[in-house]
């Protein structure tokens, strides 16, 4: 729960305690009056707002007060309920509160009355009121989940399902490039580490980055935050939450507004504050998803607010809010999807996290909540875990979801079809069961029963595919009413609120009557984009087929199958960002002869495929070994898209380039046979995907180029120790390597980098994952790097962090001298500092005394020089000469 309490620091500035409830908010009785709150225009604006009956609309006569703190004339509220009280409840009139009795009339102050006394206390008692009405109106939005869609049975209390996520400090490496899905794949090991650790940089913190891909939580995680504060269990400090997710304010993106009245717009709770009241109180913005904002943010050239009653803008308020400009002392949490998160510049985030969804554990607590019969929990719980690729998958939260919705109705309904093994089967099922939901039992259902449900919604679900398909390869994600049009989606059509659309495709927001579209995940996406391509295709629509045709050839109507997929995987392959890697999964699996007969219905006729199948898999296969060549030739190339291949092979069920691999490794074949470095990929990949952690991963066993080796090299994250000694590691390698440190699934605890030119780049890179929290490396080998004193420095600083647990190092063979011994002192010297073994043959140090002094640690017990090596130092015994000795 760290990381949802401590998400900020209380700001220096804000002279709030951090123990202060918000029930009872702060008095400022003893404090100079702000003169908005006394004398202002708004101040009497307000003050005769407050005295209005929200009945007759005019200034209080007789005025009473019901439970609610609403005021009314006595008359007014009076004949009000008897007019309505035919209704058998008694509501207020201003806020709707309903009461079964009618409720008890308090005599209140007229505003003369009110106007003699003490006007500070006047404004005490509207913030009072607001602040209470604020949280209890946060509380009653954020403490139901929709899960999917938003309906009664979707809806759950968030605190019974809500699972603790993984979150980290900082990003994994590479983000930007990899597909969202897919860069996940190396952090599924269980792992002891605690999230965030955040006590250390506490403090002038005013704006934090939450990157996660889609479906990881982002939102959920917001909801929690917000509802652990509105419920009284954490940021007690905090005295206002607003949430202003980018999807609406897409909508206002050319109004003129003030930013009072953008927050009145969205918290209409709020709009009897003064504006000199956001000043004073602690308060955090949430813009949440980023990465559907449409509004042209520009923090250069802008025009300056500092006033939220200055009129401007949405993007310029955004701007001014997010650089300080305008309520300097507010807090501000973003959340994004990690492609879209540079549209903020770095200089005004103080501290960017990540949330990488769950990990082992957290998958089964998910789905040990989410099904409440624990037998069938277990029963699903084995299945995930005993089919790798939906395994891998469900860190992501919103696929551990899918997942339980398709096996629950697998394990309670007897269906008469194979259980789910792979992402097309598991999407194929969810689809039908969605559709299925309100009018179709799907009890003891058939292939044919699905046929018939698939033929009743044919129309519309081709035509969500089309949309889907359409807006895949333009990269959105949200969609507005034209674009539902364009695929002859009328929204105001009744069909669009029944039946499938209301189950996979979610209409959203609906600030100002205006209407955003989705489906329910970015990968339910990508498997209706696939699924049009393959209706497109056994129904000849060569318009859309033509997209992945090569640029200099003509494609005839009845293109081969085999055809279309293998430019499918070349157009996959292009994608800078592999933005079509999951599609190019779902199209593989759906040309399967069995996937097919499952979507029977949909498609016009099925096409026999095995043989096409077949030549896929070989030429996938090729590609894999082939990679490296081409990665070479195209300068860069993300690993990933092996690994996502990879997956495509186990998505056309094919495990023979995995079974070739573990066969080769088995023979002695690969001591003489050099590994290609398209097989160290595979390999890579393979350990990547496995369960086990490997005790050792030693790159000399492996008889391959250096390029093989730089293959090989992710794969470090999956193993204990990893041994890299002599293998012509390069600034590139320290750059996996550093990411593989940080990496919250790592297991990795010894590293030995001996004889590689790294140099002292190549430790600068390394020292970002020595650094990390999530580091758990004990013992680093440096020797003979090629380092200098520069290292030291770098060296020292990682050791000095909280987080090292390093316990032996060796810089042996670097000829660093005392200059650099006494660079690494700082470190070796600091409390933090867990070495206990310190290696440094052959530095060449002239004055070995002074050695000894720069190192005063007593925790440090064996050092290791040239010919002499110092034992017990913990002791404080005295230096011995001693022969050489091997540790
Ligand atoms: N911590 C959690 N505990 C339980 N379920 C969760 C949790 N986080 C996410 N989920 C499930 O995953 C779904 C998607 O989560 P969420 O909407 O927060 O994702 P997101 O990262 O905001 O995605 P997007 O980028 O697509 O908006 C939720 O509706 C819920 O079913």
């Amino acid at each position: 729960m760290q990381t949802q309490r401590a998400m900020f620091p209380a700001p220096s500035d804000v002279s709030m305690k951090s123990d202060r409830s918000i029930v009872e908010p702060p008095k400022f009785s003893n404090r100079p009056v702000p003169s908005g709150l006394k004398s202002s225009e708004e101040g009497n604006d307000q003050l005769q707002n407050q005295f209005t009956c929200a009945v007759c609309q005019k200034l209080l006569k007789d005025p009473v007060s019901i439970i609610c703190g609403h005021k009314f004339c006595r008359q007014c509220i009076n004949s009000y309920w008897d007019q309505s009280s035919s209704s058998g409840a008694f509501g207020c009139p201003q806020c709707r509160k309903r009461s079964r009795t009618r409720p008890v009339l308090h005599p209140h102050k007229t505003m003369e009355e009110s106007m003699q006394q003490d006007s500070y206390q006047t404004a005490d008692d509207v913030l009072h009121r607001v602040l209470h009405t604020h949280k209890t109106s946060m509380k009653n939005k954020y403490e139901s989940l929709f899960e999917g869609i938003k309906s009664q049975d979707s809806k759950t209390l968030l605190n019974r399902i809500y699972t603790q996520l993984y979150i980290i400090e900082g990003e994994s490496a590479g983000i930007n490039e990899e597909h969202e899905v897919l860069q996940k794949i190396p952090k599924t090991q269980p792992t002891q580490n605690a999230p965030v650790k955040r006590e250390d940089k506490e403090d002038k913190l005013k704006t934090v980055l939450t990157k996660g891909i889609a479906g990881i939580g982002k939102t959920v995680s917001v909801q929690k935050f917000i509802l652990d504060w509105a419920e009284g269990k954490a940021n007690q400090d905090v005295n206002f939450m607003f949430v202003l997710p980018f999807r609406e304010l897409n909508l206002i993106k050319d109004e003129q507004y003030s930013f009072q009245m953008l927050l009145c717009d969205f918290h209409p709770e709020i709009k009897d504050l003064n504006s000199k009241i956001y000043d004073s109180h602690k308060i955090v913005f949430i813009f949440d998803g980023l990465d559907e904002n449409r509004i042209p943010l520009n923090f250069f050239e802008y025009e300056k607010i500092s006033d939220i009653t200055m009129t401007s803008s949405v993007s310029v308020l955004i701007a001014n809010l997010i650089k300080g400009e305008l309520l300097p002392s507010a807090l501000i949490w973003i959340t994004s999807r990690p492609a879209a998160a540079n549209q903020i510049p770095l200089q005004y985030i103080d501290r960017v996290t990540e949330i990488q969804g769950f990990n082992d554990p957290q998958k089964e607590e998910y789905f040990r909540k989410k099904v409440c019969d624990q037998a069938q929990a277990s029963k699903i719980i084995s299945h995930i875990k005993s089919t790798k690729s939906l395994h891998i998958m469900c860190h992501i939260p919103v696929f551990c979801w899918m997942s339980a919705v398709v096996l629950q109705q697998f394990l309670e309904c007897c269906i008469n079809a194979e259980i789910p093994k792979t992402l097309t089967e598991m999407y194929i099922h969810f689809l039908l069961i969605q559709i299925n939901k309100k009018k179709w039992k799907y009890r003891k259902s058939t292939e044919r029963d699905g046929k018939t449900l698939l033929e009743n919604n044919r129309d519309m679900i081709l035509k969500l595919a089309e949309l889907a398909f359409k807006q895949l390869i333009k990269g959105n994600i949200m969609f507005y009413e034209e674009d539902l049009r364009e695929c002859g989606i009328d929204v105001t059509e009744a069909s669009v609120y029944s039946g499938i659309c209301t189950e996979i495709f979610k209409e959203e927001s609906v600030l100002y009557q205006k209407k955003v579209y989705c489906f329910v995940h970015l990968s339910f996406q990508e498997f209706l984009a696939a699924l049009y391509v393959f209706h497109c295709f056994v129904s000849k629509n060569m318009e859309v087929l033509n997209f992945f045709k090569p640029l200099y050839k003509e494609w005839p109507e009845n293109v081969p199958m085999e055809e279309l997929l293998k430019r499918a995987v070349n157009k996959a392959l292009e994608s800078k960002d592999g933005h079509l890697d999951l599609f190019l999964r779902f199209l593989l699996g759906i040309s399967l002869e069995s996937n097919q007969r499952l979507l029977q219905g949909l498609l016009t006729h099925t096409e026999r495929s095995s043989e096409s199948i077949d030549k896929m898999i070989t030429y996938i296969q090729k590609i894999i070994k082939m990679m490296m060549e081409k990665i070479r030739q195209r300068m860069h190339l993300p690993t990933d898209r092996s690994i996502n291949l990879f997956l495509c092979l186990t998505e056309m069920r094919d495990q023979s380039l995995s079974r070739e691999i573990q066969e080769y490794l088995q023979s002695e074949k690969h001591r003489e046979t050099a590994l290609s470095p398209g097989q160290c990929s595979a390999l890579a990949c393979m350990l990547l995907i496995a369960d086990e952690v490997q005790d050792e991963l030693n790159l000399k066993k492996y008889n391959t180029s250096e390029e093989g080796y730089r293959r090989l090299i992710p794969a470090i994250t999956k193993c204990r120790k990893a041994l890299l000694a002599g293998c012509r590691l390069t600034m590139n390698s320290c750059e996996t390597m550093a990411s593989a440190l940080q990496s919250a699934n790592s297991s990795l605890k010894e590293l030995d980098l001996t004889n590689n030119g790294l140099k002292d780049s190549g430790v600068k890179l390394l020292s970002a994952g020595l650094n990390s929290s999530h580091c758990k490396l004990e013992i680093l080998r440096l020797a003979a790097c090629n380092l200098t004193t520069n290292s030291c420095e770098m060296i020292s600083s990682s050791l000095q962090s909280a987080n090292s647990c390093l316990t032996e190092l060796d810089i042996s063979y670097n000829g660093l001298r005392d200059s650099g011994v006494e660079l690494l002192s700082d470190g070796l010297n600091c409390s933090h500092c867990k070495l206990e073994i310190l290696r440094s043959a052959s530095c060449e140090l002239i004055d070995f005394m002074f050695f000894l002094k720069a190192i005063c640690n007593p925790q440090l017990c064996l050092i290791k020089l040239d010919n002499f090596y110092v034992m017990n130092y913990k002791n404080k015994q005295e230096t011995q000469k001693a022969p050489p000795k091997t540790i």
